[in-house]
């Protein structure tokens, strides 16, 4: 079967979307029951509008049932005249009723603005909130060593000691502590369902010591059952992953092979639509499994700045550094306070609430350590 309706993507090159490419190869899949694609292409639709409000990628079943095809709709015009433009921060020309300010990215670099972003902090506070995957880590095959290079552990240790700092994750907080290891951060675990305070995490004490916030606690008992079960379903295809995020799972299918993309997909959508009070979504090559409760990551900084005493307050500047789609709950919210900014770990053009990019952990390892270095100047200066 072809795609006749498949509109080139982004750049006519890569579109950093695995759900169109899942759909695609769901809807030419000859080893899939056909009543099943429909339910599946729903899903893949949905999941694609995850996050981001406006939908330039339409994924849609054919009127008699059946999905026959996928209709990828982009506005390249759009995207060459912004490019074109080359402006610093432009206001998407695609009309959204939820919000007029989503921008696609041809934001300027945060290294090559660093003035400006100390200019538009001068006086107030800064606080740091820091994804961990894609962000202080490069994005490596296997989960489970996605280790920080030394060099970022001792930056990081430098940025918490002149500004309050917290990680930010989908990753459960003890794993993310095991990468990070530094125990005077704040920790949003779980896509921030899982809030922590710096801690001495030397103490002999076990428990929840440090604990802030958890407001999806009652889901634990429902996240390890589907955890069991999602374990087992999976066995069969090789190359998948699920990981247990304490509130949150993530189905891995960086190493599966491409052909199997669908099947997973499949299985992982059967069970949750079994748990109606549990919500699939999508990361980087990534199926996330999380209580559909109104929490995210930028809920976990309201409340991290509530609970640093800079809840109505003007006086504080958060950074927020992120790469992925739920890290624009967050840069949505500093947009929607009109406060701090948002920076986007990202090498290639994408819809974003942020209002600056950096390219890869690398860069964010260079910007945090232009702002240590510029607090150490300044705080010297006081001091003359
Ligand atoms: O919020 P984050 O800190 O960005 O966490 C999001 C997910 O990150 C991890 O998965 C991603 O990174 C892996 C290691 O580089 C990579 O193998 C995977 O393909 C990426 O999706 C983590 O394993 C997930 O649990 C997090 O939800």
């Amino acid at each position: 079967m072809t795609n006749k309706n498949v509109v080139s993507p982004i750049g006519n090159s890569r579109v950093n979307n695995t759900l169109v490419e899942l759909a695609m190869s769901i809807s030419n899949s000859s080893a899939l029951p056909r009543a099943a694609v429909p339910g599946l292409m729903a899903l893949l639709g949905g999941l694609l509008g995850l996050g981001l409000p406006q939908k330039k990628l339409i994924i849609k079943t054919l009127e008699d049932g059946t999905a026959k095809g996928a209709t990828k709709v982009i506005n390249n015009t759009w995207i060459d005249s912004m490019r074109a433009s080359s402006p610093t921060r432009v206001k998407s020309t695609v009309p959204s009723s939820q919000n007029q300010d989503l921008t696609l990215w041809t934001h300027p670099s945060a290294l090559n603005m660093f003035d400006q972003i100390i200019y538009e902090s001068k006086g107030k506070q800064i606080v740091t909130f820091l994804d961990y995957d894609g962000t202080l880590s490069p994005i490596v095959a296997d989960p489970d060593k996605a280790y920080m290079s030394k060099k970022m552990r001792a930056t990081l240790k430098d940025i918490a000691r002149h500004f309050p700092t917290a990680i930010v994750t989908g990753r459960c907080i003890d794993k993310v502590y095991s990468f990070v290891r530094l125990a005077e951060l704040y920790y949003a675990g779980s896509h921030g369902m899982d809030i922590k305070g710096p801690t001495n995490r030397r103490s002999t004490k076990k428990g929840n010591e440090g604990v802030l916030f958890q407001p999806a606690s009652e889901f634990l008992p429902m996240i390890n059952e589907v955890y069991n079960i999602l374990v087992e379903k999976t066995k069969s295809v090789p190359g998948a992953k699920v990981e247990n995020n304490k509130f949150c799972l993530s189905v891995h299918f960086r190493c599966v092979d491409e052909k199997s993309w669908a099947a997973l997909a499949e299985q992982v959508s059967l069970v949750v639509n079994e748990y109606p009070k549990l919500r699939l979504s999508q990361g980087r090559k990534v199926l996330e499994i999380r209580p559909s409760i109104k929490w995210n990551k930028g809920k976990a900084l309201e409340f991290l700045l509530e609970s640093l005493g800079y809840a109505n307050s003007n006086n504080v500047f958060p950074i927020y550094i992120g790469d992925d789609r739920t890290d624009e709950d967050a840069f949505k919210v500093l947009r929607n306070r009109g406060q701090g900014i948002g920076i986007l770990v990202s090498k290639i053009p994408k819809e974003t609430y942020a209002s600056y990019t950096l390219q890869d952990p690398s860069e964010v390892g260079q910007f945090l350590r232009h702002l240590v270095e510029w607090k150490r100047t300044s705080s010297h200066y006081h001091k003359l």
